[in-house]
């Protein structure tokens, strides 16, 4: 089954409970967090401190996904504020591998981020302590900004790598998603689909997961 991850970074921040509550009850699966620092990318958003308000807001698995440059040292205080899932970028690690353990010994599942430009060859040697991948389908930064076509030979390209893996890896996309493009995603191999303002940006949130939904199925 396909899941559905809205990302608040579209959401309306002066009632963030309910933008939650109504995606939740429209169907979502995870709920997508962007975290930025304004270094490794040129925005600035959400600490610690969000992430530990929202979690008594949900039942949904919270998706934080990291934007930032040593995002080692941050990793214990997302775990400790309710992050299920913690994805952070490949090119913001040198040591890859010591990270994701990281991220697994602080009691969260661990993800590994590509920007457009990474190669998927980025990933071999660590498959071993992957549950996430996530294929940026933009540059990473800023909401509502368009597909890059592109992407969907690197999820297939994902796909062939995860093939012979023991254990069950989710591929993730994010940016730029809509119907069309989460179908085009879903059809080379995606499972997870990120979408901040297909969702936030329409009237009724419920309505626009429910058509992400129907377009994946
Ligand atoms: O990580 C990011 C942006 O860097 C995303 O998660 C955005 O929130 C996606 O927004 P849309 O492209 O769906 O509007
Ligand atoms: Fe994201």
């Amino acid at each position: 089954m396909k899941k559905i991850a809205p990302s608040i970074l579209s959401a309306d921040f002066s009632k963030l409970a309910a933008e939650v509550a109504e995606v939740e009850q429209a169907g979502a699966d995870y709920l997508h967090i962007d975290v930025m620092d304004g270094h490794f990318v040129p925005n600035v958003t959400f600490g610690p401190n969000v992430i530990q308000s929202l979690r008594p807001c949900t039942r949904l698995p919270l998706d934080v996904h990291l934007m930032m440059t040593n995002p080692e040292n941050y990793i214990e205080a997302f775990a400790k504020a309710g992050a299920d899932i913690i994805s952070v970028h490949a090119e913001t690690c040198p040591h890859l591998h010591r990270v994701l353990q990281l991220i697994h010994t602080s009691g969260a599942r661990a993800g590994v981020v590509l920007n457009p430009a990474t190669p998927v060859s980025a990933l071999e040697y660590v498959m071993d302590s992957t549950d996430l991948i996530l294929i940026m389908t933009v540059n990473p930064g800023f909401g509502g900004q368009t597909f890059i076509p592109g992407m969907i030979d690197k999820i297939r390209q994902t796909r062939d790598l995860i093939a012979n893996q023991s254990r069950p890896i989710e591929i993730e996309v994010d940016g730029g998603i809509n119907g069309e493009t989460a179908k085009s995603c879903a059809d080379a191999g995606a499972d997870v689909f990120v979408a901040g303002s297909f969702i936030f940006g329409k009237k009724d949130r419920a309505q626009a997961v429910q058509s992400l939904r129907s377009a994946l199925s």
